[in-house]
């Protein structure tokens, strides 16, 4: 038996959970929350992360750790290590245009079979782009492009700019994983390897992976994509309490649906569906999707295979704006849409308040549909803003069956899944059996499977306890009215 940790840096927090190794039982967690905006300052993270593992108890007795993270955030540092400009996150929507230009110059196609994904806004790809257009003098001082993971581990390895790392600002020393390096737009899920030259049509300028041979100066590093179970170097003892004389070996970390995987024990004929700050349907495959209409991303996954996923830009937060607005609690909030019928009375939310990314909708607006003097009432505006929230989801869900993963169980996870109107709308829109596991940070808990991995060259197979499983009951009037009123939207946007 040892104790493994798992920080989960996404986009609203960070979470951290240590686990014994033996039973997979949660000892201790800890969270501190992240600044709010698309644009953060990695600085933030790292005291976010330094205060969620003081919270969680510190590292004390813990033989291993690895870091998750939200995906796609750009990262730049220059040659001292120093940060570049604050990093823009995938609900960041400004490189939208960008994506345009590279869709145009490359087709979705070839992109969709280059890189597995057809490049929206999200992706740290189409940020390059933007940063050459808008930001030149920027784009020239780049010397390395990470991910929010990839940075958090480097410098937990005790690497950083002077005064920050006591190792100092070895780039080489940079790593990520398969998962994170597939949500870039310039890593091939299909050969495993970097796409140099979708790297350099969107920077300008050429890339090498850090560590290769024949160092060519002035190319900019990309972290070293290690293999899923590799331990990729050990905490340094001076940065987090607990670690000392110890050696607390450090996994390769994943993106932040990757590790969910891990931590559900998820295996084909799953679909995980969270409901984060971001809403995501995945499912665990042997072969990279390609979807040319990018509807679907073809991501790996962190154990060697793959991982087909929609994403959606509006998910908890739909809930938490219309909660807000109605002036309730989420408990509250629930007791309100179980009071509406299935359908709202005809009220229909289509939840694009950020744009949206699935469909590929950056300049949309959120709108509401149906509303009569009868069917105005704070019960039907509950249930709508869930419907519509999780329409969104069943779209994606119909696009991950359309890839030939066969759907035996929906699993429910976060933030929102445990609100128990959620619940109960999601067993009337989806259709196929749902299971709803027990409350946890499943993305940390991923990320504990992965340093339980590095640490004894064994992936533990930990249970999975679920907390409930609504039985379908589908009521086809929600997707229809959303179906129509989405097509409203789609067509004016
Ligand atoms: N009972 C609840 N009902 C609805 N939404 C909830 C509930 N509990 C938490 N949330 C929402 O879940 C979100 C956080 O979920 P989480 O999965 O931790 O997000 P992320 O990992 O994407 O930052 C927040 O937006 C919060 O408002
Ligand atoms: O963009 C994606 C996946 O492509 C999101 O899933 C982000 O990774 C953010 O995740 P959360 O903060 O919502 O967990």
């Amino acid at each position: 038996m040892a104790l493994v940790a798992g920080v989960d840096s996404s986009t609203q927090s960070c979470k951290v959970v240590v686990v014994d190794t033996g039973t997979g039982r949660t000892v201790r967690t800890g969270s501190a929350p992240h600044p709010v905006g698309t644009e953060v300052d990695p600085s933030a993270w790292w005291d976010a992360v330094l205060a969620a593992l003081h919270d969680a108890g510190g590292l004390a007795e813990v033989a291993a750790l690895a870091v998750a993270g939200q995906q796609h955030g750009m990262v730049l540092l220059d040659s001292s290590g120093e940060v570049v400009r604050p990093a823009l996150l995938w609900n960041d929507t400004r490189s939208a245009a960008a994506a345009g230009d590279l869709v145009a110059e490359l087709g979705a196609a070839e992109l969709a079979r280059r890189c597995g994904s057809v490049p929206v806004a999200s992706l740290t790809i189409t940020k390059l782009r933007w940063l050459r257009n808008n930001e030149p003098e920027n784009a020239a001082r780049v010397a390395a492009v990470a991910l929010p993971h990839d940075w958090l581990s480097w410098r937990l390895r005790g690497y950083g700019p002077a005064g920050q790392g006591p190792l100092g600002p070895d780039l080489e020393q940079l790593v990520t994983d398969r998962s994170d390096a597939s949500g870039t737009g310039y890593w091939s899920p299909g050969s495993g390897s970097y796409d140099l030259g979708l790297f350099e049509a969107a920077l300008g300028r050429p890339a090498r992976e850090a560590g290769t041979p024949g160092r060519t100066p002035g190319l900019a590093v990309l972290p070293r994509v290690a293999c899923p179970s590799e331990p990729v170097g050990t905490l340094h003892p001076d940065l987090v309490p607990g670690v000392a004389a110890r050696q607390v070996k450090l996994g390769a970390g994943a993106g932040d649906n990757a590790a969910a995987a891990l931590g559900l024990g998820a295996d084909k004929g799953d679909v995980v569906v969270s409901i984060g700050t971001s809403g995501t349907v995945f499912a665990v495959a042997d072969a990279p999707a390609c979807d040319p209409s990018g509807t679907v991303a073809g991501f790996a996954d962190a154990s060697g295979g793959f991982l087909p996923i929609a994403v959606t830009l509006n998910a908890a937060r739909v809930i938490s704006s219309v909660s807000e607005l109605l002036g309730t609690t989420f408990a509250e909030f629930a007791e309100l849409a179980i009071a509406a019928q299935p359908g709202s009375a005809g009220v229909v939310l289509v939840p694009y308040f950020e744009g949206e990314r699935t469909p590929n909708l950056p300049d949309a607006t959120a709108s509401f549909h149906g509303l009569s003097i009868a069917s105005t009432t704070r019960e039907n505006f509950a249930r709508a803003a869930i419907e519509g929230m999780l329409c969104g989801l069943a779209d994606g869900l119909d696009a991950i069956a359309g890839t030939g993963a066969g759907i035996q169980r929906v699993l429910l996870i976060g933030g929102a899944a445990q609100n128990p109107a959620v619940q109960a709308v999601a067993a009337q829109i989806f259709n196929a059996p749902l299971a709803i596991p027990a409350p946890g940070e499943y993305v940390a808990r991923g990320a504990a499977v992965q340093a339980a991995w590095a640490l004894d060259g064994t992936r533990p197979a930990w249970p999975l306890e679920t907390a409930a499983a609504p039985v379908r009951d589908v009521r086809a009037v929600i997707r229809e009215q959303y179906r129509a009123a989405q097509r409203q939207v789609a067509s004016h946007s």
